[in-house]
């Protein structure tokens, strides 16, 4: 799948954003190893610390139908330049791809920007660190 489609997909996403609080609308897709795309978007709460971000809801969403071999992920917003993930949405991009999973940051101006899990959160905390 080119590039252009995949952040396109996150774009749709991104319509569905429920946003009343900060009508910052966030969209990302995750390209799975066997091509299916699975979308998500960011969806507030009147209890603020609920809210979930778009990349997390498409990895929850993928992982919990069994969809584990993630192999890129398009985020998307309306953003100056391209958007970058919180801290909480790289922890779980970590979590869930290799460090080499490639991770597109995009806004609506058609600006992109092409980086990594790895280079997103260095040094992360991994399930190997519970080992001791
Ligand atoms: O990469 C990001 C950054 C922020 N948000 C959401 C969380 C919240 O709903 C809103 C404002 O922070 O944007 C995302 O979904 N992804
Ligand atoms: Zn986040």
């Amino acid at each position: 799948m080119e590039i252009r489609e995949l952040i396109e997909h996150s774009r749709q996403a991104r319509e569905r954003a429920y946003v009343p609080y900060s009508k910052f609308a966030v969209g990302a897709a995750v390209e799975l190893a066997d091509g299916e795309i699975v979308k998500g978007c960011n969806i507030e709460n009147a209890a603020y610390p609920l809210c979930l971000c778009a990349e997390r809801t498409a990895i929850f969403k993928a992982v919990s139908e069994g969809k584990t071999e993630i192999k890129r992920i398009a985020v998307i917003a309306d953003t100056a330049g391209p958007v970058s993930p919180c801290g909480s949405c790289r922890q779980v991009m970590a979590e869930f791809c290799r460090p080499d999973t490639p991770v597109f940051l995009a806004n609506l101006k058609g600006v992109y920007q092409e980086t990594s899990v790895g280079e997103l959160l260095p040094f992360s905390f991994t399930k190997e660190d519970l080992q001791g």
